[in-house]
C-alpha cells in the first residue's frame, strides 16, 4: 500500500471512521479499515473504490465515520478569519461557501486538519463544467451541448459571485484561478453526501470512495409515470439539480422494512453510516448507490457514464403539437434506455394522433395506458420511428463511425487516429482535436508522444463519443422497437 494511502487510514481510525461491525471491536491502530472492506482499484468501474474483505450481507452496516470527521462548512467554520469573512457575504449559496472552505482548507496545506484526506483527492475530473468548446461539439447532440454550456456558464457565475470572498480571505494565488474553482465545484459535485443540515452536503473521508452502481428494479416503473398521474411529479429525486452522493427521498422510500438508501447521516450515533446494499463476496468491489441519474447527468456530476445504465433516457425533440397535446409533463416523455418509449410518451403521442375533437372521449384510454386503435398505434410508432431516424441522419457521424473513432481513442496511438481523417466525417473533429491540442501536422506523426495533458482532453473528448453512441443506440433500439410493433399491427390491419 502506498505510503500516503497508509498515512490517511490511520488517521482517519484516530478520527473514528470504521470499517468495524460494533463499537466494541479492536481497531487496528495503523487502519480503519479491515474489517469489512480495503481500498482497491477497480479499473473498469470507477478505479481507487471500496472492496470486501469479507463476504458481506445485504444491509450490514460496512462503514461508520463520525460527525467530527466529516469536513463541512459548519466544522471548518472554527476558523475565525473563515467564518468573520464568510458572514460578510450572506447571499453566497451554501455551495458557493463549501466550495470556498475546500479552497481555504487545501490553502492552508499541511496545517488544515484534513490535510491527509485533501491530497488524496483527484487532481481533475471530468464533469460537464470542465469541457471545452470542442468536447462540447463532439457531444453532437443540441440538448447535451446545451446542458454543458450551462454548465460552465453557471460555474463561471458562481465564480465571480464568490471572488469578492476569496479576495477578503487573500487565498495564495494558486487557488484564485477559475481553473481551482473548478477543482473544487467537481469535488464537491462528484463527492458531498447528504446532511440533514446543510444543502451543499459534507465532504466524506473514506465514505467517499465507494464508487457507483445504478439503482436496481426497486426503482424502475416508478418514475416511468406508471404508477404516477400526469402533472404529478415523480416521487423520486433524482438529485439532478445537484450532484450530491444522496439518494432518493429517504421519507418516502426508507421505511424501516424496505431500505434503499445505503448510507446516511444518523442523528442517534452522531455518525455517517454504510450499509451493503447487497451481498458481497469477499474480494468483490462494494458499490454505493448516488441516485437516480442518466447517463448525461452522471456526466454533469459525477465526470461518467455507465456502459449499461437502466436510468438512462433520451429525450428528443417532438414538436408543439405532441406537446400540447396532452397534460404530461415535458420531462415524462423520453425513450427508455432499452429503446422503448415512456409511458407518458407513447400516450402523448395516441392522443396527439388523435383528432382534437375525439381527444375528450378517449382521454381516459390513453392516460391508463391503452392503444387507442390499430390505426392510431401504427401511426404513432411511425412517427416516432421516422423522428429517431432523421434524428440519426442528422448526426455527423453513425454508430459505427463512433466505435471505429472509440477504439482509434484506446490505441493512444495518435497516428490511428491521423488516419482516420481521411474518412470524411471524422476529418474535421480530428482536426479540431489537434488543433486545440496544437498538435503538429505532418509526415512522420507516427512517433507523436501524448502528453499528460493531451490524454486528459482525449479521456474527455472519449466521454463525449461513448455518451453520444449511448444516445443513438437508444434511438436506434427505438426505431425496432417501433417497427417489431409496426409488423405485428400489420396482420391486425390487413
Ligand atoms: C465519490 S467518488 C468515488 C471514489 C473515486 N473513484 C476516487 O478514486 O476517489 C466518485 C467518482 O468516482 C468515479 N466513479 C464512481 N463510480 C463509477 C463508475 N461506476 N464508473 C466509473 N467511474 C466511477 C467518478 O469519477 C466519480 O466522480
Amino acid at each position: 500500500m502506498e505510503e500516503d494511502q497508509q498515512s490517511f487510514l490511520k488517521w482517519a481510525g484516530e478520527l473514528g471512521v470504521s470499517d468495524s461491525t460494533s463499537t466494541d471491536q479492536l481497531q487496528d491502530p495503523l487502519s480503519c479499515l479491515g474489517h469489512s472492506l480495503c481500498v482497491s482499484h477497480f479499473p473498469q468501474a470507477g478505479g481507487r473504490g471500496l472492496c470486501a474483505v469479507r463476504d458481506l450481507r445485504k444491509g450490514e452496516l460496512i462503514l461508520r465515520v463520525p460527525k467530527s470527521a466529516l469536513l463541512t462548512s459548519q466544522s471548518v467554520m472554527n476558523d475565525k478569519k473563515l467564518s468573520v469573512a464568510v458572514n460578510k457575504h450572506p447571499s453566497l449559496s451554501s455551495t458557493q461557501i463549501l466550495t470556498v472552505c475546500l479552497l481555504y482548507e487545501m490553502g492552508k496545506g499541511k496545517k488544515s486538519k484534513w490535510h491527509p484526506y485533501l491530497i488524496h483527492l483527484p487532481r481533475t475530473y471530468d464533469i460537464l463544467a470542465t469541457f471545452g468548446e470542442f468536447e462540447k461539439q463532439a457531444l453532437q447532440v443540441d440538448d447535451a451541448r446545451w446542458v454543458t454550456e450551462n454548465a460552465v456558464l453557471k460555474a463561471q457565475l458562481n465564480w465571480k459571485e464568490a471572488n469578492a470572498l476569496i479576495e477578503d480571505l487573500k487565498l495564495k494565488p494558486q487557488f484564485l484561478t477559475f481553473r481551482a474553482w473548478l477543482w473544487a465545484t467537481a469535488t464537491i459535485s462528484s463527492r458531498t453526501l447528504h446532511i440533514p443540515w446543510d444543502e451543499a452536503g459534507c465532504l466524506c473521508p473514506v465514505g467517499d470512495l465507494f464508487n457507483y452502481a445504478a439503482p436496481g428494479k426497486e426503482l424502475v416503473g416508478i418514475e416511468d409515470g406508471e404508477s404516477c398521474l400526469p402533472n404529478h411529479p415523480s416521487h423520486v429525486t433524482s438529485s439532478s439539480d445537484r450532484g450530491d452522493m444522496a439518494i432518493v427521498d429517504v421519507k418516502q422510500f426508507d421505511p424501516p422494512f424496505h431500505r434503499l438508501t445505503d448510507g446516511g447521516f444518523e442523528e442517534t450515533i452522531d455518525a455517517y453510516c454504510f450499509y451493503a446494499r447487497e451481498n458481497y463476496r469477499t474480494g468483490e468491489q462494494v458499490l454505493l448507490c448516488y441516485g437516480t441519474y442518466t447517463n448525461l447527468e452522471l456526466l454533469e456530476h459525477y465526470g461518467f457514464l455507465l456502459d449499461e445504465n437502466p436510468n438512462n433516457k433520451v429525450f428528443i425533440p417532438l414538436g408543439a403539437p405532441v406537446y400540447s397535446s396532452s397534460s404530461w409533463p415535458k420531462q415524462s416523455l423520453y425513450i427508455h434506455h432499452n429503446g422503448k418509449p415512456s409511458y407518458a410518451l407513447l400516450s402523448a403521442l395516441r392522443l396527439s394522433a388523435t383528432p382534437q375533437n375525439k381527444r375528450r372521449s378517449v382521454g381516459h384510454l390513453a392516460y391508463s395506458g391503452s392503444q387507442l386503435s390499430a390505426d392510431n398505434e401504427n401511426f404513432v410508432m411511425k412517427f416516432l420511428s421516422k423522428k429517431c431516424s432523421d434524428l440519426l441522419k442528422n448526426l455527423p457521424t453513425s454508430i459505427e463511425e463512433d466505435i471505429v473513432l472509440l477504439s482509434a481513442m484506446d490505441s493512444q496511438d495518435l497516428s490511428s487516429l491521423l488516419e482516420l481523417r481521411k474518412v470524411l466525417s471524422y476529418a474535421d473533429e480530428i482536426c479540431n482535436f489537434m488543433e486545440a491540442n496544437n498538435l503538429r501536422d505532418g509526415e512522420g506523426d507516427t512517433d507523436l508522444e501524448i502528453s499528460r495533458k493531451t490524454k486528459k482532453y482525449m479521456d474527455r473528448w472519449r466521454l463525449a463519443v461513448e455518451w453520444r453512441i449511448k444516445y443513438k443506440q437508444v434511438l436506434v433500439d427505438c426505431i425496432l422497437y417501433c417497427t417489431e410493433v409496426i409488423n405485428s399491427l400489420s396482420k391486425i390491419l390487413q
